[in-house]
C-alpha cells in the first residue's frame, strides 16, 4: 500500500526527566492534557487517518454483516435466588446491554426488573456492581456511563423494581455490603477528588475512604467508617458475614493478591454505626490473601495463599486468632489452583479449581473439609455461579472455544448429586463440528513449559499459510481461560483464520508462582514465552510472520507493544487494545499506582533498570527495514489505562517509521469517544470495534473473505 503521511505533531525536545541519573526524553509530554486543544486536534488527525484505512476494507461490511449476525443469540446468565424471587441477566442477541429478569420460580413467566438499555439512547450506560439486602427486597446497583470506573449507586425496591431516591456519587472501585438489618449499606469512595471525574480526567485516585449509607437519607449523612490517611494507596474491602455478625475490612495497597484483615464485631457497637469503626486487626501485613468464604459463630474459613502459592482453606476462631492456632480446613493442590470457594446448603463448599488451564468443580464437607463429589465437566471454563450459604441448589454455566454456554442446576441438599441441564446455548449456523481445539505446551527461552489453546477448522493444512491470530495477556495473576466469542467464530469460519491463545507467565494459570514468574525484575519471561508461542505456531506450519497478528488489551496491549518492538522480523501485525505503553510514568494516572504490585516504579532506581528496558514508547527499534502492522486502540473515557499511553506511543513510533522508505505498514490508531476499557461497552460498539481490527487485519496481511 501507499506510504502514509502521518501527523506531525510537536516534539517538545526540552522536556527530559532525569531518572536516578539517566537523562529521559519525553517530547509529547502535552499530549497528557486530554482536554489541551493540540491533543483533541492530535486525536482528530489521527482518525483521519485511521478511519478511511479501516474503511477501505473491500468487505467491512460482509464481515460486520456476519458478525452480527452469529453474535445475534440469545445469552443468559445464572439465575441467582434472592428473597422468594429469581434474577438472572438476558440477552436476546444484539441489546446493547443486558437486561436483568426477576421470576416468581425458575418456570414462571419471567419480568424485566433492571433494563440498562432505558438508561441512555446509546446503550453506553452500563451496570456495574450490585448487592441484594439478605430479605432480597431491596438493590443497590452501580451505573457507569461511557465505560469508566467512576460509578453512581443507585436503590431499588424488588421484586416490584421501584426506584428508590437515594443516590451515591464519587464511588469507584468499591464494594457493597448491606447490614442484615437491610437498614444500611458500606461502600467506598474518593469524596476529595478534585476536578472533573467523568473519567476523561487522569487525576491520581487515591485515599479511598469507606462509609456507611442508612437507606432513605442524603449521601451527605453518610458515616465515614473507615480511612487509612497514612497509606493513601491503600483500599478498603468490605464484606459483612454471612452471619451478619461482623463486618470485615481487608485493605489492599495494590493489584497483588495479598490483603490485610482486621474486623468489627458490629454487635459489640455501643450507640451503633457512628463514626470510625473500632476494628480488630488479625492480619497486619501484605504477606497474604485471605478472602471471607464462610464463618460458624468465630470460626472463620478464608481462601488464602500464604506458603501456597495454588491457595487453600484455612480456619481462623477470632477466640484465639494468632497465626499457630489457625487450622487448614483443605490443603494445597500442588497440580491445580483453588480459584473460588463457596458454602451452599449450610454444610457444603463448592470448590472450583484450574488445572492445567482446564477448570474442575467439586463438593467439600464444610465441617471436614473432606472432598465428597466432582460435577462432571467437558474441558472448558466455570464461568458463572451461583449459590448461597442458605440456598440448597447451584446453578453453574460452563463454556468453552466452541460450547456458547450450559447452564447447569443441581440440588444440594441431598448426597445424591444430580446436574441438570438447566439451560442450553445455541447460536444459530454454528456447527462446532466443523472445528477442533487443541491444547499444546511448548518450551519458552529459559526452558519453561508454556500451555497454549489452538482453534481452527478441522481439516487445517500446517503449510505456514494460515492468518492467525496469537492473544495473550500475562499480568496480575489473572488466567486467561476458554470463552467462546462468536467473532471469533467469523474469523475462524469466514477468513480461514487460527486463533491461538498462549496462557503465558504472569498470569494466574499455575497460582501465585506463575504471576510471579512474570511480574517485576521477571517481567521479560511475559514477552519470551509471547515470542516463543510465536516460534512454535510457524515452526509447526499453523502460520509465518508474514501471516502472524498478536493481540492483547490492558496489560496485555504492553505485552504487543513490547514484542513488536522486540521482535519486528516476527510478525506481520499486532492490534494493542487500552495498552500500558509509558512503563516510566504509568503510575502518576488515575489507579495506575495499583500496577507497581506487577511492574515496580521508575522512582526506584533498580525497578526504572527493569522498566527502562522494554517500556515500549522507550524502545521502539530504529532502522528496522519495516516494522509491523499496528493498530492501536483507546477510547476517550479509559480512566483504567488513560489513552495517553496510546497517544505518546502512535507519535513516537509514527516519527521513527513515518521518514523510513522501506515502511509500507501502517501503524496506525483508532480513538473511540464515549467509551472506555471495555467493562460494560455497548455490543453495537463492540461489533464496530471488532469489525474494524479484523478489516485492518485483512488489509495489512491480505485475508480472504469466503462464505
Ligand atoms: O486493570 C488493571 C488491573 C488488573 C486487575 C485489576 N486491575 C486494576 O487496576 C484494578 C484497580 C482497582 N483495584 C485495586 O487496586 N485492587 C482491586 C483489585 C481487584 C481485582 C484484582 C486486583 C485488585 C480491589 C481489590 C479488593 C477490593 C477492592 C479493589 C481493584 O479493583 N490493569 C490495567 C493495566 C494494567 C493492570
Amino acid at each position: 500500500m501507499g506510504k502514509f503521511q502521518y501527523p506531525t505533531p510537536r516534539r517538545d525536545e526540552t522536556v527530559a526527566d532525569n531518572y536516578h541519573g539517566q537523562e529521559v526524553k519525553d517530547p509529547y509530554r502535552w499530549m497528557e492534557d486530554p482536554d489541551g486543544e493540540e491533543t483533541k486536534a492530535f486525536v482528530d488527525a489521527q482518525n483521519s487517518i485511521s478511519r478511511p484505512f479501516i474503511n477501505a476494507c473491500p468487505v467491512k461490511e460482509q464481515i460486520q454483516k456476519r458478525i452480527t449476525e452469529v453474535w445475534d443469540y440469545p445469552k443468559y446468565g445464572c439465575p441467582k435466588k434472592h428473597g422468594d424471587h429469581y434474577y438472572y441477566f438476558h440477552n436476546s442477541g444484539l441489546q446493547n446491554q443486558s437486561v436483568m429478569y426477576v421470576q416468581d420460580s425458575l418456570d414462571a413467566e419471567p419480568r424485566v426488573f433492571l433494563d440498562p438499555n432505558k438508561l441512555s439512547d446509546d446503550g453506553t450506560v452500563s451496570l456495574r456492581g450490585s448487592a441484594f439486602t439478605e430479605n432480597g427486597l431491596t438493590l443497590a446497583y452501580g451505573l457507569s456511563k461511557s465505560g469508566s470506573d467512576w460509578i453512581t449507586v443507585k436503590f431499588k425496591k424488588a421484586p416490584s423494581g421501584e426506584d428508590l431516591p437515594d443516590v451515591l456519587e464519587q464511588v469507584k472501585f468499591s464494594s457493597m455490603a448491606w447490614t442484615h438489618d437491610h437498614t444500611g449499606f458500606f461502600y467506598n469512595s474518593y469524596p476529595n477528588q478534585e476536578g472533573k471525574v467523568d473519567g476523561t480526567e487522569t487525576t491520581s485516585n487515591l485515599h479511598q475512604k469507606l462509609y456507611f449509607h442508612r437507606l432513605g437519607t442524603e449521601q451527605t449523612a453518610d458515616v465515614l467508617v473507615g480511612e487509612m490517611p497514612d497509606f493513601p494507596k491503600w483500599m478498603i474491602g468490605a464484606e459483612v458475614s454471612d452471619c451478619g455478625r461482623y463486618l470485615l475490612l481487608t485493605p489492599s495497597e495494590g493489584c497483588d493478591p495479598v490483603n490485610r484483615l482486621f474486623y468489627v464485631d458490629l454487635e459489640s457497637l455501643e450507640g451503633g454505626i457512628s463514626g470510625i469503626l473500632p476494628y480488630v486487626k488479625i492480619v497486619d501485613n501484605f504477606d497474604a490473601e485471605y478472602q471471607y468464604i464462610t464463618n460458624e459463630g468465630p470460626v472463620f474459613t478464608f481462601k488464602t495463599n500464604l506458603k501456597a502459592p495454588n491457595y487453600k482453606l484455612i480456619n481462623i476462631d477470632l477466640t484465639k486468632p494468632e497465626p499457630e492456632n489457625w487450622k487448614t480446613l483443605v490443603e494445597e493442590d500442588a497440580s491445580a489452583v483453588l480459584e473460588w470457594a463457596t458454602c451452599v446448603n449450610n454444610d457444603r463448599l463448592v470448590l472450583c479449581y484450574l488445572r492445567d488451564v482446564k477448570n474442575e468443580l467439586y463438593v467439600y464437607d464444610l465441617a471436614s473439609g473432606k472432598q465428597n463429589y466432582q460435577f462432571p465437566l467437558n474441558v472448558g471454563s466455570v464461568a458463572g455461579f451461583s449459590g448461597k450459604k442458605k440456598g440448597t441448589e447451584i446453578f453453574y454455566q460452563f463454556l468453552s472455544f466452541l460450547t456458547p454456554g450450559v447452564i447447569y442446576h443441581c440440588d444440594m441438599s441431598g448426597r445424591d448429586y444430580q446436574p441438570k441441564v438447566f439451560r442450553e446455548i445455541t447460536v444459530q449456523g454454528f456447527d462446532a463440528s466443523l472445528f477442533e481445539t487443541e491444547q499444546v505446551f511448548f518450551k519458552s527461552t529459559d526452558g519453561t513449559k508454556i500451555p497454549m489453546f489452538i482453534v481452527h477448522k478441522k481439516g487445517l493444512k500446517k503449510d505456514g499459510n494460515n492468518p492467525t491470530l496469537l492473544y495473550g495477556y500475562g499480568g496480575f495473576s489473572i488466567s486467561i481461560t476458554p470463552s467462546f466469542s462468536p467473532s471469533r467464530v467469523v474469523f475462524l469460519q469466514h477468513l480461514g483464520g487460527v486463533y491461538a491463545l498462549a496462557n503465558i507467565r504472569g498470569g494466574g494459570e499455575y497460582g501465585e508462582t506463575w504471576h510471579k514468574d512474570g511480574s517485576l525484575g521477571n517481567k521479560q519471561n511475559c514477552f519470551n514465552d509471547f515470542q516463543s508461542a510465536a516460534e512454535y505456531l510457524v515452526a509447526q506450519g499453523y502460520t509465518s510472520s508474514k501471516k502472524l497478528v498478536i493481540n492483547g488489551g490492558s496489560n496485555g496491549g504492553l505485552l504487543v507493544g513490547a514484542c513488536l518492538n522486540q521482535r519486528p522480523d516476527l510478525f506481520a501485525g499486532g492490534i494493542a487494545q487500552v495498552g500500558v505503553l509509558d512503563m516510566l510514568r504509568f503510575h502518576k494516572f488515575t489507579i495506575g499506582h495499583a500496577w507497581i504490585t506487577d511492574y515496580g516504579s521508575s522512582d526506584d532506581p533498580e525497578q526504572f533498570k527493569w522498566l527502562i528496558k522494554y517500556s515500549p514508547l522507550h524502545n521502539i527499534p530504529k532502522g528496522v527495514e519495516q516494522y509491523p502492522a499496528l493498530l492501536l486502540l483507546t477510547g476517550d473515557h479509559d480512566d483504567r489505562v488513560v489513552p495517553l499511553h496510546s497517544l505518546k506511543f502512535i507519535a513516537e513510533l509514527q516519527s521513527v517509521v513515518g521518514s523510513s522508505d522501506t515502511q509500507t505498514n501502517p501503524v496506525i490508531i483508532r480513538v473511540d469517544t464515549k467509551s472506555g476499557h471495555g467493562f460494560g461497552k455497548p455490543t453495537a460498539k463492540v461489533i464496530e470495534e471488532i469489525s474494524d481490527i479484523y478489516s485492518f487485519i485483512y488489509q495489512t496481511i491480505g485475508l480472504e473473505w469466503s462464505k
